[in-house]
């Protein structure tokens, strides 16, 4: 379960740069919930997941994962919660890294296991049952240094490598923006497939509002910093993109500026 208390952010307070980017953010995700997230552009869309991932502090209010309140509880503390695939395809791995290595990082991240205790046969044979999952043929690249691997394979990689450790909660945070159509494909389907296979509470930032519409129980549209709107199960699975341009410009009285969804 993840909580949000009246979650309030604002950078460079009291200054004429002011901008409030959460503004009395309360929420509750169970257990298995899939939450999209849309809006427009400067909405607070980042900061929330930020939030999540504890690299940003909130000013007020409380962030609550299953019976703990994480807070204050710094990014690398966190990790063990959290599962997360990063815009960039070069941002979940490294590079001069081979995929096993990676991957045992991502292993002892949850497992309290270190890369130093090596790479077992059973290990590796357990990694390669993974990676043979996602059908790209990576369970023969073990020793691959993942620097070699193409954009759309490295956030493959990213993607198992953050949810088969069965994390609390997965972020995907625009996970799929940099990559070209058919790549594009192949992630969406490998999130629904993972999603589902491991049972993860999941939080999506994405830019396209058909994706939003298509993946997951729940949708929330943010607009300078809040939650203006929200749909939840049937009331979602009914929503239509222009339903989405409608319900923003009711609420706001104007239309929604977000650039990216305009050229999608
Ligand atoms: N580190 C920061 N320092 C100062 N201001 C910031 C910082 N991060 C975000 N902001 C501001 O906070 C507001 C919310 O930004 P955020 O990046 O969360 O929006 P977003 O919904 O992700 O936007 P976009 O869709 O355009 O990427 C914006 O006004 C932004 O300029």
């Amino acid at each position: 379960m993840l909580q949000l208390n009246q979650v309030h952010k604002t950078f460079y307070p009291n200054t004429p740069d002011e901008r409030q980017a959460l503004v009395d953010i309360t929420q509750v995700l169970n257990e298995g919930d899939f939450v999209s997230i849309i809006g427009s552009n400067g909405a607070g869309k980042s900061t929330l997941l930020n939030t999540l991932a504890g690299s940003i502090i909130p000013d007020e209010g409380d962030v609550w994962i299953d019976e703990r309140n994480v807070t204050t509880l710094t990014e690398e503390k966190r990790a063990k919660y959290l599962g997360r695939v990063f815009q960039n395809p070069m941002a979940g791995t490294a590079p001069h890294m081979t995929i096993e290595e990676n991957m045992m990082i991502a292993f002892g991240r949850t497992k309290r296991r270190s890369i130093f205790s090596g790479v077992t046969k059973q290990v590796r044979e357990r990694f390669q049952d993974h990676l043979s999952t996602l059908e790209i043929g990576l369970e023969n690249r073990l020793t691959s240094k993942v620097g070699l691997l193409s954009g759309g394979e490295r956030q493959a990689l990213s993607l198992l490598m953050a949810t088969f450790t069965e994390p609390r909660i997965l972020l995907l945070d625009e996970h799929t923006a940099a990559l070209d159509p058919s790549k594009e494909e192949l992630i969406l389907k490998l999130t629904r497939e993972l999603v589902e296979k491991h049972s993860l509470t999941t939080v999506m930032v994405t830019h396209q509002m058909e994706q939003a519409i298509d993946f997951g129980n729940r949708l929330w549209m943010m607009d300078e910093g809040q939650i203006i709107f929200e749909a939840n199960d049937e009331e979602k699975d009914n929503l239509s993109v222009s339903d989405l341009l409608k319900a923003f410009q009711d609420i706001r009285g104007k239309k929604m500026a977000n650039d990216r969804a305009l050229l999608n």
